[in-house]
């Protein structure tokens, strides 16, 4: 499939169309319109079909989209046709939290791995998922073959961290912690923060600004 360079705030939403045509296949649905997307995930039908249309034709006129071939195409690209293997750095409130959530539940993510420096959690098994010492990280990573980390270290370490993690040959990193990191070319970083996401909602509810935000 040719490579196609779509706006970040598309890329996010792929996830909650492909979340609802998996609702719509289960369901028996063969076809969807725009207009009935938008009013089930609460994105307007011109978005929605600018969205489809980065991946070319996917809907025809009068017709709406084909469900099933809509599903595959968005299992592909989310990669959730294939099992990814994820691994969580730093096994504290937000790690050992993020540990004991079930992705795998309903998408085909699950951590792995997990690594830690205190004597207490390395060496156990907490949600699941085994916790390595950290000098063992930068092997079990190759090993692995792990291509994302989830960063939930203290923030004065974070680079540190993402300097080893950058060295396994990992390629993207969810950093949690508030120090913006520095990575070579290659590596994509997402920063979730979610004092930014309050204090962003405070701003807009002073605005008047309803709705969702996606
Ligand atoms: N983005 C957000 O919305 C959000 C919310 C809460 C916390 N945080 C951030 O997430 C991070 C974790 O928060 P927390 O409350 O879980 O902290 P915590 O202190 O409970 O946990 C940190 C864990 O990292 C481990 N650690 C320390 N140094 C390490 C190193 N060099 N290598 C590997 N592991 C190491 C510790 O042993 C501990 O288990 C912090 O940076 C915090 O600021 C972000």
């Amino acid at each position: 499939m040719a490579e196609v360079k779509i706006p970040r705030a598309t890329a996010k939403r792929l996830p909650l169309y492909y979340r609802y045509l998996n609702i719509l296949h289960d369901g028996g649905k063969t076809r969807v319109s725009s207009t009935e997307l938008a009013d089930a995930i609460h994105v307007d039908s011109a978005t929605i079909r600018r969205d489809f249309s980065y991946f070319g034709a996917l809907g025809k006129r009068g017709y709406g989209y084909d469900v099933t071939n809509l599903l595959e195409f968005f299992k592909n690209i989310l990669h959730q046709d294939r099992l990814t293997n994820v691994a969580l750095v730093g096994v504290g409130n937000l790690g050992h939290a993020l540990l004991n959530f079930n992705f795998h539940q309903d998408s085909n993510i699950r951590i792995s791995a997990a690594f830690d420096v205190n004597p207490k959690n390395v060496n156990t098994i907490q949600g699941g998922v085994p916790i390595y010492p950290m000098d063992q990280m930068i092997k079990q990573l190759r090993d692995q073959q792990i291509s994302v980390v989830i960063l939930t270290v203290p923030t004065n370490v974070a680079q540190d961290v993402a300097d080893q993690v950058s060295e396994a040959g990992v390629k993207g990193i969810l950093n949690f912690t508030s120090r913006r990191l520095n990575v070579p070319d290659g590596i994509r970083v997402h920063n979730v923060d979610l004092t930014n996401e309050l204090q962003t909602l405070i701003y807009f509810i002073d605005h008047y600004d309803h709705g969702n935000d996606d």
